[in-house]
């Protein structure tokens, strides 16, 4: 990446690497480490633990997040966002799966009928994100909906990636907000291992 650019050109450049790289992914590489990463996230005591947890519900080759948050519902509150002009969020909770549509950007949602849980208050959040660095900086779509949401959250952030989505040359700013652990198919990177 030219180190000319200011981190704003810097990430809007890797970001239109990293989603051609994303797409580019077979659904049986997804499938497999999406079931390696969300095992490893069962076995964390964070989640094991938690009561509440705000959980995005993943889209075409993002980490598969399906199978964790449906296999949660019966005994944690799940909430899911609703995505909103202005790059923000409200969290519903999730009941059942059939319940979801597709809202803003595609993604599943959950129905008007569910009010919205403000604040949402989550014990840990599972974050999505484009890339990130071993210190738990995270490179999103650009919207900053993760990080004005996060800003206001104290529970744990954990951030699920494949192992080529962790990388050295991650731009950051003042308003990005910093993961506390990061999830991939091979290992938990844990920023701030107080916090699992
Ligand atoms: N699951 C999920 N929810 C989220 C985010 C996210 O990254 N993932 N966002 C985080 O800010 C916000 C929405 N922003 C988004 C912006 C662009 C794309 C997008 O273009 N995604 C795919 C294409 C998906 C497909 O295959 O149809 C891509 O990366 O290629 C997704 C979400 C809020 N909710
Ligand atoms: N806490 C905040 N309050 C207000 N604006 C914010 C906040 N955080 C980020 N923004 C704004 O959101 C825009 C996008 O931020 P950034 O490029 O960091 O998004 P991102 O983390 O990649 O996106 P996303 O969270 O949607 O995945 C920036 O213009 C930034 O100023």
């Amino acid at each position: 990446m030219p180190s000319s650019m200011n981190s704003h050109s810097q990430k809007s450049f890797l970001r239109t690497e990293v989603r051609a790289r994303r797409r580019g992914m077979l659904w049986q590489e997804v499938e497999a480490a999406s079931g390696d990463i969300c095992a490893r996230v069962n076995g964390l005591a964070a989640w094991r633990e938690a009561r509440t947890v705000c959980a995005y519900l993943s889209l075409g080759n993002e980490v598969c997040t399906h199978a964790l948050v449906g296999g949660a519902v019966s005994d944690k509150v799940i909430l899911a966002p609703k995505s909103h002009d202005g790059g923000r969020m409200s969290w519903h909770r999730l009941r059942d799966w059939e319940s979801l549509a597709p809202g803003m950007f595609g993604i599943l949602e959950p129905p008007e009928s569910e009010p919205a849980v403000e604040p949402p208050c989550p014990d840990l959040v599972l974050v999505p994100g484009l890339a990130f660095d071993r210190l738990g900086h995270r490179l999103g779509h650009g919207g900053g909906y993760y990080d004005r949401f996060l800003a206001g959250v104290s529970g744990v952030k954990v951030a699920l990636a494949y192992s080529w989505q962790i990388r050295g040359d991650i731009p950051y700013e003042r308003h990005d907000i910093c993961m506390d652990a990061i999830v991939t198919e091979r290992e938990v990177i844990s920023v701030r291992t107080s916090r699992l």
